[in-house]
């Protein structure tokens, strides 16, 4: 087989977290980080926690939020039915490991958090401004730095880049003509973004 060149293969997509079941196994630092990240992205967010011990965090977390559900006791694969995706926090390698089989024979996509050879997929560091979304991922070469691109992005996108999306939306929704004159008018009102950035 030939080797895979250097660069960034993944897929990025974007899961509507509030119309599927997520389950994270394991309610430690790493499982409560994950539930952060999914509820940072939608706070709708449909997840189940395994994990026979659970930190405080979590607790009150759920307390709030009728989406999450703790399930008090050690995992097992009846855990998976209805799950559309998982995320492994154990502190039990093996536990880990089952779950990525178990989740593979059902044909559940799977993350083992930390664990690159036991995950189909990674999580993202996200930012958001309103109805815009970005994804970063370094391949899991540096967490790090997806936090500090991050940070970097949330600073440099302006407030009101919400309120471009949102004139756009307006102007897209109320184009007539057909579909090619549509992308003419749009293209047209939104080249100034690149042409002035070359200006500069
Ligand atoms: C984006 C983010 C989402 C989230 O998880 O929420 C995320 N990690 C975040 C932070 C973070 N994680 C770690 C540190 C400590 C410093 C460091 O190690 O760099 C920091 C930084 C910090 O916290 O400051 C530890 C760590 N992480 C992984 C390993 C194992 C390895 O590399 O082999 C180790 C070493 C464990 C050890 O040594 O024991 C692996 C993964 N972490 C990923 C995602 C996936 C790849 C993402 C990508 O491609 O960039 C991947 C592959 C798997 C996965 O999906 O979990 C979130 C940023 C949120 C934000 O934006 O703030
Ligand atoms: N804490 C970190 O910053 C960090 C960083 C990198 C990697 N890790 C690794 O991630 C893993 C989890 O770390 P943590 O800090 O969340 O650990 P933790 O000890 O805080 O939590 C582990 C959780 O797994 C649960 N658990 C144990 N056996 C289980 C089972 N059979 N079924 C279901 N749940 C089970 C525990 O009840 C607990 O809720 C560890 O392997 C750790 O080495 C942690």
């Amino acid at each position: 087989m030939s080797q895979r060149s250097e660069e960034n293969h993944l897929f990025p997509v974007f899961l509507k977290l509030d119309k599927i079941q997520t389950l994270v196994v394991g309610g430690g630092y790493v499982g409560w980080e994950k539930l952060g990240a999914l509820l940072k992205n939608d706070h709708k967010a449909n997840v189940k926690i395994v994990a026979p011990e659970i930190r405080q965090e979590i607790r009150e977390i759920a307390a709030v939020r009728s989406t999450i559900e703790l399930v008090e006791k050690e995992y097992d694969p009846s855990d998976l039915e209805g799950i559309d995706l998982v995320i492994g926090t154990t502190n039990f390698y093996e536990v880990n490991q089952q779950i990525y089989r178990d989740a593979k024979a059902k044909g559940i996509l799977v993350n083992v958090a930390d664990t690159p050879e036991l995950c189909d997929f990674y999580l993202g560091s996200t930012v958001k401004k309103g109805n815009l979304k970005i994804g970063i991922s370094t391949n899991g070469k540096s967490p790090t730095f997806a936090k500090r691109l991050r940070a970097i992005l949330e600073e440099v996108l302006p407030a009101h880049t919400d309120d471009i999306l949102q004139n756009l939306a307006a102007i897209r929704k109320g184009l007539k003509g057909d579909f090619e004159k549509k992308m003419e008018v749009l293209n047209e009102i939104t080249a100034s973004f690149v042409h002035h950035k070359k200006e500069n």
